[in-house]
């Protein structure tokens, strides 16, 4: 590897390489490298049983690989998992949280799991009180009258938006939004996008966007990589993702003719 890359690697928010995961002996991710360094957007897009999921929980030290290394902030995850969590963000997909927890009992437990400081949280473990304007963030998202009932009986955006809350807990280095923008009304989908931004602007943060909404990508990310059978099919760098700014269609086009491709 060259000093280059080598410099990169260690200035990374993650640096994932050779990662080879499987489940029961099933290889379902080969060999893959990717480097993410401060304050950008990426996006990972993909077919149906791509891989998508699988990375991110690999990443994220839910399923140990079979080979290859994760590191977050410069933290390896399997070596000091601990530590690799707290400089992590993971939106879960909003149909994979806990249904029985009250809202504020899973913003409790991811609380807790991130080693904050109180048992509860107060609004620094947001961030900067900037970001959110005068009000609290569970008022800016307008949660405050679902937080004590059972997240069964929220709807699907409500629901989006604790998982969101609670990967923005602690001001992480890496932020996971696994189709977490889809759910959310126009309002709130401002909101995040805007305390989300202003984060990864400042260099403080960089984001995976996993999601099938092409348009998020091409609007909001600055690289982009596509997982085909478990392998890194295509990678689109800054320049790509601003031509498709410009073109969203046309990004949109290309996509589709990749994936009928491999088909
Ligand atoms: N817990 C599991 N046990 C066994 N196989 C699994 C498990 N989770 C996922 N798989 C398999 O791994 C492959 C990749 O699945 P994954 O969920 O990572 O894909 P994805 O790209 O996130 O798909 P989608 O877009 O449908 O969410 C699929 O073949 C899937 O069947």
């Amino acid at each position: 590897m060259s000093g280059a890359a080598d410099a990169a690697r260690m200035d990374a928010v993650l640096a994932v390489s050779g990662l080879t995961v499987g489940y029961g002996g099933q290889v379902v991710l080969r060999g893959i490298d990717l480097v993410l360094p401060p304050g950008q957007w990426l996006g990972l897009l993909g077919a149906n049983g791509a891989g998508k999921s699988t990375l991110l929980r690999a990443v994220s030290g839910l399923v140990p690989p079979l080979a290859g290394q994760v590191a977050i902030d410069g933290v390896d995850v399997l070596a000091d998992p601990v530590r690799a969590r707290r400089a992590l963000g993971y939106a879960v997909d909003p149909a994979a949280l806990p249904m029985v927890l009250s809202g504020r009992d899973y913003l409790r437990l991811v609380a807790s799991a991130k080693g904050l400081a109180r048992p509860d949280w107060g609004r620094s473990d947001w961030g900067r009180p900037d970001d959110w304007g005068a009000d609290d963030p569970v008022v800016v998202l307008d949660l405050a009258r679902w937080m004590d009932v059972p997240l069964e009986t929220c709807s699907l955006g409500t629901r989006a938006k604790f998982a969101i809350l609670a990967a923005l807990l602690g001001s992480p280095r890496l932020l996971i939004l696994d189709e977490s923008l889809n759910g959310l009304d126009p309002l709130a989908a401002w909101q995040v996008r805007r305390i989300i931004d202003a984060r990864v602007r400042a260099g403080t943060c960089s984001v995976i966007l996993a999601t099938h909404a092409l348009e998020s990508v091409a609007a909001h990310c600055s690289a982009a990589i596509m997982l085909e059978g478990g392998a890194v099919a295509c990678r689109w760098d800054a320049a790509d993702l601003a031509a498709a700014r410009r073109d969203p269609a046309g990004f949109g086009d290309a996509v589709m003719t990749l994936l009928m491709a491999r088909r």
